[in-house]
């Protein structure tokens, strides 16, 4: 990783004014693996999210022999993938983003194998590949483990000629169901993928593969039918807007009572969060692309259970806990999608919060007033929710560990600066 990141947040600002909500790390990660599958040509993305997640995969691309230049001041990405020509996703890079296991398709497809040292990502508890494995498994390819000499497991993935068959997922995951698109996608004969995500960035995922010639049909149905064809051109996609960083905006807000215009964002995209939000007191007034959002009156208790799009997204679970310290009574949080997410109750205490954890369950007891404390990100959305928990906080919080943070979030002490926040990163 090499530095150390912090942020310093000085609480008790209302934030006013208007702010860009970038594009979507969740929906370029999987374009920058289907940009691979051009033999090509060169993949223009545009609205990329300058997060430490891109330039992970910048870096990767370019491990596996692909020409990969980010333009950061117009948020475009150049990729010419025509030079690929190695199939191992090294460890120091693919360990340290989810992201990385994305390229595995294009990989499989173009030269026949992917090498995976490493899949990173945050850690959230169990994560894991048991359906992509098997996708794959039943489109043909073969699948070993074997331990390198420092200990490390390493997946050899083999995939003759992939053919399309009938795949699920037992429960609609996100990469999973876009991994086994891509691997369909120039797959001999048609594939059915049962039980597939409804996810926003699924579906902008399928609007880049069809730009570039993929035959899929069914998307935000659950039911995903795939004609293989025989070749992908490369194209230009903007990205679509990040929700969950308009989520964690709305709640910036939210927890400083004040009012905010979030340019991309769209209430839609926030599921079943925008009426929770709404039901603890934040007003939304969409407005073309732009969404107003402000909180003038108490914030309410609030029930929140995690689920797939377009129930609770799991990443903004972090986030409503720390808003839902400040809520006037208990408020009940249920995380069914990841066993890790509640390193964040122990830091949030350390700022004066009241949480009783029970397994996957959590009461936060409200109103509690927050005081600065020195805080530790455990990951993405646990440095989001500090970062909000520190905006209404007493005095000065320290978030270290910040790199989670920078993982998804683009430009974050800027953006907030902006809007009236007292906050600095320092790196060293
Ligand atoms: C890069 C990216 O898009 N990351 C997102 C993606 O992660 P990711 O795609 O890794 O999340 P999944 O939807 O796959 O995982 C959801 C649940 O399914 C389980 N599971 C998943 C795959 C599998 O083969 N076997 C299995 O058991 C996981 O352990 C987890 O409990 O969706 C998550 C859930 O919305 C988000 O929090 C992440 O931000
Ligand atoms: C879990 C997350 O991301 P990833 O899947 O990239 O680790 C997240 O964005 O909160």
């Amino acid at each position: 990783m090499g530095h150390e990141v912090r942020y310093r947040v000085r609480g008790g600002r209302q934030l006013h004014g208007t702010v860009f909500i970038q594009g979507a790390k969740n929906a370029v990660l999987p374009m920058i693996g289907a940009s691979l599958m051009a033999s090509t040509g060169r993949t223009v993305l545009r609205n990329v999210p300058i997060i430490e997640d891109v330039r992970r995969a910048v870096e990767l691309a370019r491990a596996v022999g692909a020409r990969a230049e980010l333009h950061e001041t117009e948020r475009t990405l150049v990729i010419d993938a025509s030079s690929l020509d190695s199939p191992v996703l090294p460890a120091d890079i693919a360990s340290r983003f989810r992201g990385s296991f994305l390229f595995v398709p294009a990989l499989l497809h173009r030269l026949g194998e992917a090498v995976i040292e490493g899949v990173g990502g945050c850690n959230l508890g169990s994560r894991n590949l048991d359906f992509h494995y098997n996708g794959f498994k039943r489109m043909g390819a073969t699948v070993t483990e074997h331990v390198a000499d420092n200990g490390d497991g390493i997946i050899h993935i083999k995939a003759g000629d992939l053919r399309g068959g009938t795949l699920y997922c037992d429960t609609p995951s996100h990469t999973g169901t876009e991994n086994l698109i891509m691997a369909a996608a120039l797959a001999h004969g048609t594939t059915l993928i049962k039980n597939a995500a409804l996810e926003p960035e699924v579906l902008d995922n399928i609007a880049i593969l069809q730009a570039m010639g993929a035959k899929i049909s069914g998307g935000g149905t659950g039911f995903i039918t795939v004609e293989g064809v025989d070749e992908l051109t490369a194209v230009e996609h903007t990205v679509m807007p990040d929700r969950i960083d308009a989520g964690v905006f709305v709640m910036a807000a939210a927890i400083t009572g004040g009012d905010l215009n979030l340019v991309g964002a769209t209430l839609e995209h926030l599921g079943v969060a925008a009426d929770k939000l709404e039901q603890m007191g934040v007003e939304f007034h969409q407005q073309g692309a732009v969404l107003q959002v402000r909180r003038d009156r108490t914030l309410r208790p609030i029930n929140v259970i995690t689920d797939e799009y377009p129930g609770f997204a799991t990443d903004l679970q972090s986030p409503i806990m720390a808003l839902s310290c400040l809520a006037d009574g208990p408020s009940y949080i249920y995380e069914r999608i990841f066993d890790g997410r509640f390193k964040l109750a122990d830091e949030l205490r350390k700022m004066g919060a009241d949480i009783d954890v029970d397994g996957n369950r959590a009461k936060v007891n409200g109103p509690r007033g927050l005081r600065g404390a020195e805080v530790e990100a455990h990951d993405l959305r646990c440095g989001s929710a500090l970062v909000l928990a520190g905006l209404a906080a007493e005095g000065e919080t320290t978030i270290t560990s910040a790199y989670y943070l920078d993982r998804g979030h683009a430009h974050t002490a800027e953006r907030l600066s902006q809007l009236g926040a007292e906050i600095v990163r320092e790196a060293d």
